[in-house]
């Protein structure tokens, strides 16, 4: 007779719990998955797919607006919120029915129980069934997979204001007016452009000096002036005092760039960060270490517990569905199999933030690599010398790429632009593979591509390392007699 019911248990059925159980199955583990919710967890549900497909519906509308840019004949879109928002529950049940609904994982053979987990021992966990009661199982190993909720902080008055946050934004059934949001983070600065493309007057109020501060400077910059010519206004450097419900308004009380300002409007989405989902754990009787919320885990994603391991926006770590996947199939590796070499790999961390320009990012940050004291050059390519863009009426954006000295090994790169969340695909291959600029350079992408745009940029690295030297090199030896280029400029767009 097992000493334990199953050999795994995995918390939670969102993007890091599928992943997890869908491996653990595979590996011939007898898994139960524990969701207290549905299935497809925050992404599905409450994050990327419908704040995807609101930016697209924004997108659509400014096209609309846009037309004339194209020759075409350019209008005022006309928004059925209320359909806009059927679409977007639409998309989310079919990408449920498509990937996440539990008869596909019951069919690999994992037991899909409904209900909030507790541990009661190391090995044994309560569930408090959704059909009523409690079941009690123990398991060999488990997977925490429980994801995070909105962060609220406690600004004075809020409690009293009839706030959004992401959990209830998308089921909103009127559009409106004029929508404030606290936090220029990823999830405030799509929602920003989603609201304000479909009609609202958005403002989005900030503590830091800019948005968006975990990417570059300089291509947020590009992105930031963007949005403002788009209608989004910014009250930054805000230092929020209270907020507080008059009838209908809402009134934020903020002190900007130090002096005081009222900033209004009808609706308020609070998107100031997450916190991770361990307090219904009861991870003391596990014995299981948290900090700040956030379950330690080590590069394999074992936590302080050998038999129990954790992945995705539980570990506070890097919030974003594909890492959650990365997390959960290392987790779900190590714990089973123990010897297989898989850990996070930090260095190839890539995050795309869907606006319209998007901003992409992967590898290595610019500080990142001062601060490491990395010797490396910086690559700018422009999209006003990408043909595709031109021809696509797109040509604002930016390639910017961080490669080592002589060798152009790629360490990181960051992309703001139309289609950069594919772009950087490219270098999150390179950077895993050690392709260098040279080597990108030399491979073959086709005309006229987005694509294209890439060996573009890689180009700079000859235009970098060209030298009057070398062409005098080459006029001795082959008798050669015309005229040196100037080469001065190493930074010269070609
Ligand atoms: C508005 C928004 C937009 C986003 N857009 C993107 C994007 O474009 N790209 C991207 O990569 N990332 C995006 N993210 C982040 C992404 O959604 C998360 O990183 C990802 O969903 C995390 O997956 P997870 O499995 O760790 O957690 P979750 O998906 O949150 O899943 C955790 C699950 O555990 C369940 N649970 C919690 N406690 C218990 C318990 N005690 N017992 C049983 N079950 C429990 C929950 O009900 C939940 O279903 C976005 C997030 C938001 C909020
Ligand atoms: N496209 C994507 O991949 C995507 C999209 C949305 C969200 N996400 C994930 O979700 C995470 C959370 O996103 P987020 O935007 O909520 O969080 P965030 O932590 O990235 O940004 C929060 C912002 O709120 C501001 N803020 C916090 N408290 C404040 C206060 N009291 N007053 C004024 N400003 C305040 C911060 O300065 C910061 O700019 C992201 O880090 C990301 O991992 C990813």
């Amino acid at each position: 007779m097992p000493k334990h019911e199953f050999d795994m248990i995995v918390i939670g059925g969102g993007a890091a719990g599928l992943t997890a159980s869908g491996i653990a199955a595979n590996f011939g583990a007898k898994t139960l998955m524990v969701e207290a919710d549905r299935l497809g967890g925050d992404c599905t549900w409450t994050g990327c797919i419908p704040s995807k497909t609101l930016l697209k519906a924004g997108k659509v509308a400014r096209q609309i607006v846009d037309a004339g840019k194209y020759g075409l004949i350019e209008g005022k879109p006309e928004i059925d919120f209320k359909k806009v928002m059927e679409h977007v529950d639409n998309v989310r049940r079919e990408v449920y029915e498509d990937a996440d609904r539990p008869e596909i994982f019951e069919e690999m053979g994992i037991e899909v129980v409904h209900g909030l987990a507790s541990f009661k021992d190391p090995h044994t966990i309560d569930i408090e069934m959704k059909s009523g009661g409690i079941r009690t199982v123990s398991s060999r190993k488990f997977i925490i997979a429980t994801g995070a909720k909105a962060f609220v902080p406690p600004i004075p008055g809020l409690d009293e204001v009839d706030y959004l946050t992401n959990e209830s934004l998308f089921e909103i059934e009127s559009l409106p007016d004029e929508l404030l949001i606290i936090g220029g983070g990823p999830i405030g600065t799509e929602m920003s452009q989603a609201f304000a493309n479909l009609g609202s007057k958005v403002t989005v109020v900030d503590m830091a000096s800019t948005i968006m501060t975990n990417d570059d400077p300089e291509l947020v910059e590009i992105l930031k002036s963007e949005l403002l010519k788009q209608g989004v206004k910014y009250e930054l450097n805000a230092s929020i005092k209270k907020i507080e419900q008059v009838e209908d308004r809402i009134k934020v009380h903020a002190e900007v760039d130090g002096a005081a300002k009222i900033i209004e409007g009808d609706a308020l989405l609070m998107a100031t960060g997450r916190r991770a989902n361990s307090s219904s754990l009861n991870l003391e009787a596990a014995g299981v270490q948290t900090e700040k919320g956030n379950i330690t885990v080590d590069e394999s994603c074992r936590t302080n517990q050998k038999h129990i391991y954790a992945a995705g926006d539980v570990t506070g770590r890097y919030q974003f569905t594909h890492m959650s996947d990365h997390m959960a199939k290392i987790a779900a590796t190590k714990a089973l199999l123990r010897v297989v070499p898989m850990k996070i790999e930090k260095d190839q961390v890539t995050w795309v933030t869907f606006t319209s320009p998007e901003l992409a990012h992967v590898g290595k940050t610019e500080s990142q690599l001062k601060e490491e004291g990395v010797n490396f050059e910086v690559y700018r390519f422009p999209y006003s010398k990408i043909d595709r863009a031109v021809s696509e009426g797109e040509d604002i954006g930016l390639v910017k790429i961080f490669a080592k000295k002589l060798s152009g090994k790629i360490l990181g790169a960051t992309v703001v632009g139309a289609h950069a969340g594919e772009f950087i695909s490219e270098y999150a291959v390179a950077i895993k593979n050690g392709v260098s600029m040279r080597g990108i350079a030399d491979t073959i992408h086709p005309y006229p591509s987005w694509g294209l745009g890439a060996r573009r940029a890689a180009d700079q690295w000859y235009i970098k390392n060209q030298s009057a030297w070398s062409v005098k090199l080459i006029q001795t030896i082959f008798r050669y007699r015309g005229e040196i280029p100037d080469y001065s400029d190493k930074d010269r767009v070609v």
